[in-house]
């Protein structure tokens, strides 16, 4: 696992404000934990009083707008998370690019459109239960990294890929160490053809999907699996910090 994994609770739709005493409670168990790095993306509602109430924690968003700003009802511009006090976004999560038609070249433009403004991201790829069926999941996950990867002037500093398979996510079922470990190696490849060798080796790669305190461990030791992004499991502190500690626990042990 990475020097310092990188554990990022996604809280999709899910979230008003009673919800902050979770994320403060986060928080205040973050500070114990120095050995991982933890963020959440709450809904964009929470994203200014998580930052307020949780300083120590990342705090992003799960999604923005590609335009700098102008007549687009309802949504959110990067400029307007980083104002709320996101320090990154998540873009093309699967339930994005099903939800709302999304594809590799609108994802690439809000990653583009969030470095722009100095927020960092998380690019989430993965492949559904019929491509792998047909032996086609790392030639999908290729084809999604090269459409979604930003390429502007020191993008890779600022990546994050998470693989999230889609048939693992709020299903319960997870890939194989093994599988994870094929695909993190696969993706490894295509971050360093496309970044370079050494900037491609620095992006960090999470897995998702269906991750808990009782999987963390298997999913964690996985080849080159540098954290996870949690849905579910981000949704209580309890439930959330159990995750962190095995985290934590595989780096002092
Ligand atoms: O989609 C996910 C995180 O972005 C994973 O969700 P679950 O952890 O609920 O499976």
């Amino acid at each position: 696992m990475a020097v310092r994994p990188y554990i990022v609770g996604n809280w999709k739709m899910h979230g008003t404000r009673s919800m902050l005493s979770e994320a403060r409670a986060i928080d205040r168990a973050a500070e114990r934990l120095i050995k991982v790095e933890v963020a959440l993306a709450p809904p964009f509602t929470l994203i200014h009083a998580t930052r307020k109430e949780a300083g120590l924690i990342g705090v992003g968003a799960q999604d923005c707008h590609a335009a700098e700003g102008g007549a687009h009802t309802g949504d959110i511009s990067a400029a307007m998370l980083k104002d709320a006090g996101a320090g990154f976004v998540i873009v093309g999560h699967s339930e994005r690019r099903a939800d709302h038609g999304e594809k590799d070249a609108d994802v690439k433009a809000k990653a583009e459109s969030a470095l722009a403004v100095g927020l960092s991201v998380i690019v989430c790829v993965g492949e559904t239960e019929e491509q792998r069926d047909a032996g086609k999941a790392e030639s999908v996950v290729a084809r999604q990294l090269k459409g979604s990867l930003p390429t502007a002037d020191g993008a890779a500093d600022k990546v994050t890929v998470a693989y999230e398979p889609v048939w693992a996510i709020g299903t319960g079922r997870t890939p194989t160490t093994d599988d994870v470990s094929a695909m993190h190696r696969a993706i490894r490849k295509v971050l360093k053809d496309f970044y370079g060798d050494e900037a491609g080796a620095k992006v960090r790669i999470l897995y998702g999907g269906s991750v808990k305190a009782e999987n963390a461990a298997e999913l964690l030791a996985a080849d080159d699996v540098g954290g996870a992004l949690v849905g579910g499991a981000s949704l209580t502190a309890e439930s959330f910090l159990g995750i962190i500690a095995v985290a934590a626990e595989m780096q002092e042990g």
